[in-house]
């Protein structure tokens, strides 16, 4: 882990709200690429400064490891974790392509939709995504209706929105092979 001195702030150009928490942002250490500091819910040591293309007044924050699927949940209970901007979750979306990102009265939430082949494969659905929130210790909230309509969603109860880690949720439940379990649609 190396500290980086004051950064010359022309090389980072902060958002208007970034700028209001510049002190904060000006002695970042960098381990790895990554700072130190906890910016719109992604937790230490998982946030790469990028020097920005953006307009002068816009720094970019965000995660750019580029497999969230081999990241691990931060406890939801830490202090600092805090939900994220919906700027910072549409660029963390375009990660998990599957998924949709929607705001459901000021709250961002990650949901996804699949027809499984019958009621009880919908509860091993259910079973497979449980096994993989029970190591993460992060936990969707699981829908099955009309017998065979699932429904995953993720956001982060303790924060009230989104953070790293429902990305991170989502990113492991892609990798789950799920297919046996589902109603392929005819092509
Ligand atoms: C102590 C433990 O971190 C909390 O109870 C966890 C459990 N799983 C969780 N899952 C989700 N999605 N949000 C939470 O805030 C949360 N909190």
């Amino acid at each position: 882990m190396f500290r980086m001195q004051m950064l010359p702030l022309r090389l980072l150009s902060l958002s208007k709200f970034q700028a209001q928490s510049a002190p904060l942002l000006r002695f970042l250490s960098i381990s790895h690429g990554c700072s130190s500091t906890i910016i719109n819910g992604i937790p230490q040591n998982h946030v790469e400064l990028s020097t920005s293309r953006m307009s002068h007044h816009e720094v970019k924050t965000f995660c750019t490891n580029p497999d969230l699927a081999a990241k691990k949940c931060v406890p939801c209970n830490s202090k600092d974790l805090r939900s994220m901007n919906e700027e910072l979750a549409n660029e963390l979306i375009t990660k998990v392509p599957d998924w949709n990102l929607v705001n459901e009265g000021d709250k961002l939430k990650l949901t996804r939709s699949w027809k499984v082949k019958t009621f009880t494969k919908g509860l091993e659905f259910f079973q497979a995504i449980a096994n993989v929130a029970e190591a993460e210790g992060h936990h969707p909230d699981l829908h099955l209706v009309g017998w065979n309509n699932v429904t995953v969603e993720i956001w982060t109860h303790s924060a009230g929105g989104l953070t790293e880690n429902d990305f991170i949720l989502a990113a492991k439940i892609d990798t789950l092979d799920l297919a046996h379990l589902l109603r392929i649609k005819p092509k």
